[in-house]
């Protein structure tokens, strides 16, 4: 089912509800601290486990001690969609269980 990109206003009500989650050009990009490597690690396999099931992929990188993504929907032009909110709503729920901040 092809997904429709995301108005300005529509991005911009959705991010009120994700903080830390900012538009970067047409990106939704999100940083997390974490307390290791291993930490962050351990992270970045279980967002990708998310995006696999999601069957929709972030850039996705490991730093020392973070974790870095970058996102939108290749499908709809490059644009922002609903997609782009469902994985960033559930790396939000994940995080905190990795204690990223
Ligand atoms: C065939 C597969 O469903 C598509 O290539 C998916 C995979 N992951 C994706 N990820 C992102 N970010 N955008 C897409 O359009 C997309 N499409």
């Amino acid at each position: 089912m092809p997904v429709e990109p995301l108005s300005q206003k529509e991005v911009e009500d959705r991010l009120a509800e994700l903080p830390g989650w900012s538009l970067d050009g047409d990106r939704l990009t999100r940083s997390y601290r974490l307390g290791s490597h291993f930490a962050a690690t351990a992270m970045v396999v279980h967002i990708a486990q998310v995006q696999e099931e999601l069957d929709h992929h972030s850039d996705l990188t490991l730093g020392y001690d973070t974790v870095s993504l970058s996102v939108h929907t290749h499908s709809a032009g490059g644009a922002v969609t609903e997609k782009d909110i469902e994985l960033a709503r559930k790396v939000e729920d994940l995080a905190p269980g990795h204690g990223a901040h």
